[in-house]
């Protein structure tokens, strides 16, 4: 680990950063995160708008997960200024739920002083999982853990959702209701959220924006201008779907194909979909 990182990261309760009067949900300069002297994160810049759902692509290994973690206050060892809201949420791939506590108290686990069974449940059932409140996470399916990561996550009634992959590990189907389910989650709370994904379909059905980091910075970025609920039949999802997976460097299986439209496709095509080494 780089010794010559010196740590700038400020939270603020009210909206505005450090220097900013301007109300914002993520604000990142010059951000630099280096593990032995490599610079994963380099000098990045990124604004998120209160409220805002952007997509953040690019290629294995490019720094999405160490910038999420970042920006979650769980990796503070960087240089340039990170501004996040006090309120903050972060949901990964893995569910990561503590075997030896039933599904509500994992929703109100790492909530100091919150330890009412109903403020778990109210997020259960904002997730469809209200049913399983008393259930051993070992019998949760895969998708019903996630939900019980996302109920976690809202719990914290966060003004940024931070998601690291969420629905990697579903199959297509649950991935689906899923990503409904965060849609839906979204509209109904208003915060900002900011999506790792390496479909670009995925995307596409969910953000206002999105980014292809590479090369540790924001290298590209594209607004979603699409009317909501979104198709990939429609021409005009086709075709920014076909600019970003050129951005990517991925050839273009067409529409249809979301297994094709991951990042990681001409890569690695047995990841596709999503599974995360
Ligand atoms: N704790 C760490 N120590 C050393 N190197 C690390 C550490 N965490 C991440 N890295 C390196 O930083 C780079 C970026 O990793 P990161 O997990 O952020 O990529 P990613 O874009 O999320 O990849 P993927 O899409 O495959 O999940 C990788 O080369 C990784 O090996």
């Amino acid at each position: 680990m780089a010794t010559d990182i010196h740590r700038k990261v400020s939270t603020g309760p009210e909206g505005a950063g450090p220097d900013e009067s301007r109300a914002v949900a993520v604000r990142a300069r010059g951000l630099v995160r280096a593990f032995g002297g490599r610079r994963v994160i380099d000098d990045l810049e990124l604004t998120l708008e209160p409220g805002e759902f952007v997509a953040l692509l690019g290629r294995s290994g490019c720094g999405k997960s160490t910038l999420l973690r970042v920006l979650a206050g769980l990796d503070r060892e960087i240089d340039g200024e990170v501004w996040v809201p006090r309120r903050k949420a972060v949901a990964f791939q893995a569910p990561r739920l503590m075997p030896w506590k039933k599904v509500w108290r994992n929703v109100l686990l790492g909530l100091p002083g919150r330890t009412e069974r109903a403020v778990a449940e109210r997020a259960l059932t904002e997730v469809g999982l209200g049913h399983r409140s008393d259930a051993w996470p070992r019998t949760l399916s895969g998708g019903e853990a996630q939900r019980a990561s996302l109920a976690r996550a809202l719990v914290r009634e966060p003004d940024l959702l931070l998601l690291d992959e969420p629905f990697g590990a579903l199959d297509a189907l649950t991935r689906i209701t899923a990503q409904r389910l965060v849609a839906d989650v979204w509209r109904q709370r208003g915060c900002a959220v900011l999506l790792v994904t390496h479909d670009v379909d995925e995307a596409l059905l969910l953000a206002d924006r999105a980014l292809v980091m590479e090369g540790g910075r924001i290298a590209y970025e594209t607004p979603v201008a699409l009317p909501r609920p979104r198709t990939p039949a429609d021409p005009a999802f086709a075709a920014l779907r076909a600019r970003l997976l050129d951005r990517l460097g991925v050839a273009d299986a067409g529409e249809g194909a979301p297994s094709e439209g991951s990042a990681d496709a001409a890569k690695e095509p047995a990841a596709v979909g999503g599974a995360k080494g």
